[in-house]
């Protein structure tokens, strides 16, 4: 297995794949290792990593993938930023061997329908979804900020390039990894209702800079509200049906569970990075332009972060 990326989510997941392959002898995997956009000129291969509420940290040593390992290699874990995904899948593509598994974990939606028919045809392509929260805190170094639960499922399978064994195996070494990952038969519906928290909380903390939480606020209901309703609207057309009602009282719950938290975008912003907003709010103004249904609302939230960064 191949993690790629060296960022908050993909030492995440390395530090706990790396764990259970050490303690877990079943653990059916021949060889994990970690891609690095900067590996050639890294020249540290050890990692820092402090568990969830630990003030102890913990050192690992890291496997940079070599070329090898991308050929032979049975899964790739994409753990890059929406706008890096089709440019990471076209690199690595191009260098394998043989079939493999790309599992998306990033953030909005709308990666997946760019994926060229040929890599479709010899790849398979599954989501993870997690509320898991890991900070990067310096290069190389990161912290567990949030227990989360992740969702895996697949998006294209369809000459059945993961086996039955292949899949049960991967599945039970990521639940032995960072419990627990669910199998959804039905994964587009969780994306669906991640990109509509994602849609509401995102660019409303990055546009009035402000805590998770302060999205409560009685003043920015009208927005949110427009938000959700032109979300489902959207889905609708899409064959994915939600409810605005359900969805409204997510965003809150969210919104109230993470009242602390600096959302993703408003630390982008705030760190001068791009923003995922393309796959997020600009998702929904593409799908919407596509279906003729009108999403101003969406449209708004995605020029004005666009004009923040
Ligand atoms: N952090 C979190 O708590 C959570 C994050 N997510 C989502 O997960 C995704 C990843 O987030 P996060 O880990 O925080 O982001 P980071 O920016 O911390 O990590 C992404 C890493 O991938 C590297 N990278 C990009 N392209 C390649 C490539 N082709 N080969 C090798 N490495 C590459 C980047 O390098 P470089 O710096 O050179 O660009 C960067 O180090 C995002 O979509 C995010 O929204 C979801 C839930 C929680
Ligand atoms: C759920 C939420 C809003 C938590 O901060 C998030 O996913 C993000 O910040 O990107």
């Amino acid at each position: 297995m191949v993690i790629v990326g060296q960022g908050a989510m993909g030492l995440l997941w390395y530090h706990h794949i790396n764990q259970a392959i050490k303690n877990n002898k079943q653990a059916s995997i021949n060889k994990l290792s970690l891609l690095s956009s900067k590996q050639d000129k890294q020249t540290l291969d050890t990692y820092q990593f402090t568990p969830y509420q630990s003030k102890a940290s913990f050192t690992g040593d890291i496997h940079y993938t070599l070329a090898a390992d991308i050929a032979c290699a049975d899964v790739f874990l994409l753990c890059v930023k929406s706008y890096q995904t089709l440019t990471t899948i076209k690199q690595l593509a191009n260098k394998t061997d043989k079939p493999a598994l790309f599992i998306l974990a990033h953030n909005g939606m709308g990666t997946f329908e760019q994926i060229s028919k040929k890599v479709l045809s010899t790849h398979a392509f599954a989501a993870l979804l997690t509320t898991h929260g890991s900070l990067k805190q310096a290069p190389l170094t990161i912290k567990h900020t949030g227990l989360g639960v992740s969702d895996f499922g697949f998006l294209h399978n369809n000459s059945k390039i993961i086996t039955k064994e292949a899949y049960n195996q991967l599945i039970q070494l990521l639940n032995t990894a960072l419990p627990e990952v669910n199998f959804q038969e039905k994964i587009a519906e969780k994306q669906w209702l991640k990109l509509a928290i994602n849609c509401a909380i995102n660019p409303i903390t990055a546009i009035h800079n402000i805590p998770n939480g302060d999205v409560g606020k009685a003043i920015y209901r009208e927005e949110i509200t427009a938000i959700i309703t032109e979300v489902c609207a959207v889905a609708h057309k899409e064959h994915i049906v939600l409810s605005s009602e359900q969805l409204l009282t997510k965003v809150y719950e969210v919104a109230k569970a993470t009242a602390t938290n600096c959302s993703s975008m408003r630390s982008d912003i705030l760190a001068g990075r791009e923003t995922e907003v393309d796959y997020i709010n600009g998702y929904i103004h593409r799908l919407g332009k596509k279906h003729h249904v009108a999403t101003p609302q969406n449209s708004l939230m995605w020029q004005q972060v666009k004009s923040l960064s």
